[in-house]
């Protein structure tokens, strides 16, 4: 054991001869926080794209899992989803007419179809399951209201935990501060910090207040390259890192 659940080497993108991802390489840990940051452009979708197996590399590994022996590229979304692979993107994909609980349920029974959930009868400890559940993403209280009544922040809540319902070993999270208050900021901040305790969770985000809260190593992608790595001070202060931002 290597101490990597993720492994991604030397991956390579090229759309219409514009390479998106350039020989880039990353690896996070079984029980890590990590947030990604970098300008317009630098790669971060894709990279997600990637480990989903939306896009396919062009050249590179992505090996996962506690002893790395998978290579997650040539696999489908749907399989990789299964092997324990969460993705959150950055608008809310719930189910607005039906209430968190029956949302989480969803989850939960990980059965897509809100018709299926109508007719299925939850067992006991499924809805002791699904009540944990929304005390932990802070819904206990909106438990029985309609998905589309919830706040923009709530809603992200809520997908956040339907994604921990099928209990990924990896979550990739896409810009969750977006269009938060400051106190839902702080929420979604201990809830990814929450959840981190026992899988892997990256964090693509533009909102450097956000990162600092996360209080997590950080990588910068710069040009589909990783560009600088540590602590949001370490890559900061890097001058790379600065002139990159400053557009230099
Ligand atoms: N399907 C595609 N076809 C052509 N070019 C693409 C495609 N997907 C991404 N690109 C290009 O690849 C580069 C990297 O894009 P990507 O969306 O991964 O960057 P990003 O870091 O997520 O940017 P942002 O912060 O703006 O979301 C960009 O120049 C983008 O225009």
């Amino acid at each position: 054991m290597n101490g990597s659940l993720l492994e991604v080497s030397a991956v390579s993108v090229t759309f219409d001869g514009f390479k998106a991802i350039n020989r880039l390489s990353f690896s996070i840990g079984p029980t890590e926080l990590r947030a990604i940051i970098g300008p317009n452009g630098a790669g971060k979708t894709t990279f997600m794209d990637i480990v989903t197996g939306k896009t396919r590399p062009d050249e590179g590994q992505v090996l996962w899992g506690e002893e790395l022996t998978r290579n997650l590229v040539g696999m489908d979304e749907a399989r990789i989803a299964r092997a324990g692979i969460g993705r959150k993107f950055q608008r809310p994909t719930v189910f607005e007419d039906q209430t968190v609980f029956a949302n989480l349920l969803m989850a939960h029974k990980n059965n897509r179809s809100p018709l299926a959930v109508l007719f299925y009868k939850p067992k006991r400890q499924d809805i002791a399951a699904v009540e944990t559940l929304a005390a932990r993403i802070g819904l206990a209280e909106q438990i029985r209201r309609k998905a589309g009544e919830l706040s923009h922040g709530q809603k992200q809540w809520l997908e956040i935990g339907m994604l921990l319902a099928q209990d990924p070993k990896l979550l990739l999270v896409d810009e969750p501060a977006a269009g938060m208050t400051l106190g839902e900021r702080e929420r979604t901040a201990d809830l990814l910090k929450e959840a981190a305790k026992t899988r892997a969770v990256v964090v693509v985000e533009h909102d450097m207040e956000f990162v600092r809260r996360l209080g997590c190593k950080v990588t910068v992608f710069h040009e589909g390259s990783m560009l600088a790595e540590g602590s949001l001070d370490h890559v900061t202060r890097n001058q790379d890192v600065i002139d990159v931002y400053l557009g230099r």
